[in-house]
Order: C-alpha cells, then sequence, then structure tokens
C-alpha cells in the first residue's frame, strides 16, 4: 500500500491529510482560505520542507481566488495578494522551499499581472511544482540509491518521505529507490522529540512499503551505530548553505558527529528548491517552537508548570560532517562553497 498524499489539489480547493493524527487517523482538512492555510503549516497539519512549498503555492492560489474583482496590473495584484503572501511566508522560518515557492508566485504575478491570466497561471504553477517535486525526489532517489553498498543498515532521522513532499520523499525516496535494487537489509528510525514525525511517520510509510524498520528512541543513536555499523545515515534538508552547511530536524548534527565516531557516512538527500546560496550556515534562521511541545505529552502535562524550555525545531549540520548531497542533479561528494555553487550552476545549466 502506496503512503497517501500528503497534499490534494481538487476541484480549485486544497486539501491536507493531517500528520497530527497520523498514524492513527487518516484525515483530510479542506481549506479555501490562505490565511488557514498559513496556520496550519505553522501548526504542522502539513510539514516538511518541500511539502510547506508546494502548500503555500496552493495557499497563493486560494488568496487570488478570494479577491472580488481582478487587480488591473501586476503592482495591483502585488498589493492585493501581498497580505495573504506575508501570513504564508511568517508561518515558518527555516525551510527555504517556502520562500522559493512564494518568490516564484511572485514572478508569475510579474509576469501575468496586466493581462489578467494570474489565477490561472498561478493555479498552473502550483500543479507544477506539485507533479515536479515527485519527479525530483525519485531522481534524488535513484542517485541516492547508487551510493548505498548491498545488505545495508541505514538510519534515517524525522521524516523526510512522501508526507513531508509531493511523494516519494528525499531521504525516503533513497531508502525506496535502495530497497527497490535489493540493497537494504534494515532501516532504523530516530523517532524525532518532540513531534515523533519518526515514531508517526515515517515507521508508518516504510512499513506500508514492505521495508522492514525499527524505531528506535533518540538516545539509543550511539548505541545502535556502534551494534549495528548503518553504512549511511540518510537524512532530508530545511535549508542548505552555500558552503554546504545543512539544516534539518533537531537532532541530525548529534547523529552526525556520532556517525563520525564511528565511521557511518551522513547523507543529505534534497531538492535544489532547499539550497539558500545567498547565506552561510550559520545565518540559517532556526525556529523556536512552542514550549508545550516539550512540556505536554499528547495533551498532558509533563514537566514542572512554568518550566523554563529550550525548543529549537532544527540543527545545522556544518558541511566537513557530510559525506554527500544528492539533489535532483547528482551528487556533491564532501560538499564545500565551491562545490555547492558549481552544481547548482550546473544544473541550472541543464534545466534550460
Ligand atoms: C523532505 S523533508 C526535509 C525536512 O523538512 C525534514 O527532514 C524535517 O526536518 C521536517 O521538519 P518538520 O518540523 O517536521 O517540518
Amino acid at each position: 500500500m502506496a503512503t497517501p498524499s500528503a497534499i490534494i489539489w481538487s476541484n480549485n480547493q486544497l486539501q491536507l491529510l493531517d500528520q497530527r493524527i497520523l498514524p492513527v487517523q487518516c484525515e483530510y482538512l479542506h481549506y479555501d482560505d490562505p490565511y488557514i492555510v498559513a496556520d496550519a503549516i505553522r501548526a504542522m497539519v502539513v510539514r516538511g520542507a518541500p511539502a510547506i512549498g508546494i502548500t503555500a503555492a496552493y495557499g497563493m492560489v486560494l488568496a487570488a481566488q478570494q479577491l472580488k474583482s481582478s487587480p488591473a496590473s501586476a503592482a495591483a495584484w502585488h498589493l492585493a495578494l501581498g497580505p495573504a503572501r506575508e501570513a504564508l511566508a511568517n508561518s515558518r522560518p527555516t525551510a527555504v522551499n517556502l520562500f522559493w515557492a512564494l518568490e516564484r508566485c511572485d514572478r508569475v504575478v510579474e509576469e501575468q499581472g496586466n493581462g489578467g491570466q494570474v489565477l490561472q497561471a498561478l493555479t498552473d504553477l502550483a500543479v507544477h511544482i506539485h507533479a515536479e517535486d515527485i519527479q525530483i525526489n525519485q531522481r534524488i532517489g535513484d542517485f541516492g540509491a547508487s551510493l548505498i553498498p548491498p545488505d545495508s543498515i541505514v538510519y534515517t532521522h524525522c521524516n523526510a518521505g512522501a508526507l513531508a513532499t509531493g511523494g516519494y520523499g528525499t531521504a525516503l525516496g533513497v531508502i525506496r529507490s535502495a530497497h527497490r535494487d535489493g540493497k537494504i537489509r534494515g532501516v532504523f528510525a530516530g523517532e524525532t522529540r518532540p513531534w515523533l514525525q519518526g515514531a508517526r511517520l515515517t515507521s508508518w510509510e516504510l512499513m506500508q512499503d514492505g521495508i522492514p524498520v525499527t524505531l528506535a528512541i533518540e538516545g539509543a543513536a550511539a548505541h545502535l551505530i556502534r551494534e549495528h555499523k548503518p553504512s549511511w545515515i540518510i537524512v532530508g534538508a530545511d535549508r542548505i548553505a552555500a558552503n554546504g552547511d545543512a539544516a534539518n530536524k533537531i537532532g541530525t548534527y548529534n547523529l552526525a558527529i556520532i556517525a563520525k565516531h564511528h565511521g557511518a557516512k551522513v547523507m543529505v538527500a534534497a531538492p535544489t528548491s532547499t539550497f539558500d546560496a545567498l547565506i552561510d550556515g550559520p545565518q540559517i534562521p532556526i525556529e523556536q517552537r512552542p514550549a508545550e511541545e516539550i512540556t505536554h505529552s499528547f495533551g498532558k502535562r509533563v514537566a514542572p508548570e512554568n518550566m523554563v524550555t529550550s525548543n529549537p525545531a532544527f540543527d545545522v549540520t556544518p558541511a566537513q560532517l557530510i559525506d554527500a548531497i544528492v539533489t535532483e542533479h547528482g551528487i556533491i561528494h564532501q560538499p564545500d562553497r565551491i562545490k555547492v555553487l558549481a552544481h547548482l550552476a550546473e544544473g541550472k545549466r541543464n534545466n534550460r
């Protein structure tokens, strides 16, 4: 059984699979208001960098649908869509795919704004970004799988699967392709506190595909990596800087350090829309999530009242700890600024 789509566009309406209640309930919520879509991104109804970008693009379509009359110029369109765009842009700060998608929408408004075809063009763009992401992930999956030796144990963190993307997944796309090629003996999925993306989403996705997966708590990582010798730690990314530093779910940096000590390799699988070539790793904005995510568990308080907390949702793994970044254009081995910029430039040339 394949993992259901995280995002459905049907009859000019957006449906999001409510990831907050998976895997116990599988339920779609319907949206026709961009501000409620922004709230849904913040509340993690939908999550994962590429899925957030796709959702934001559909959010802009809903914003255009809501306008009572068609603005007469590109400038007037920008003005009319501005508040919804801002709400979407403010939903989550780290995943750069969100801003990448909104900037693509801006360009469509710029190009079509004077001719009145904006709504149709935004719809076409969102549907295109959605479909394109699935193909991109399949390419990432195949490139990444080429690095996996036969009979491998691999280790993943958070959920960089079909649920975090248009479909197939980035890190889980690599695992899916490697499993198809008969190379996977087993997968460890870290549970990923506090939101449990590993326990609730990754385990579910892999089990549905018949890929042997073992769920483990975060604190078991060093022990398990020493005992089971995974060939690769395979993760996704929310933003990759020009120097190859990669922001991903909190705990990824810990895994990369453990991997270095025990001789496992680290693979970051992400589309080029996840790169922010304007900045270095330390400049990546790290989202702080609400305290309740760690003071409470399934609605019940587990920490003392008025507890002081720190709940960064992401960390940055330095490029020196990453053995390969895999994109839809291929593999960057031992990434650094020169290789990253050359890879992105080459990808752009090939896309023309
Ligand atoms: C293909 S998804 C890549 C990343 O977005 C993923 O690994 C991750 O960190 C998701 O975090 P989340 O807070 O669940 O949105």
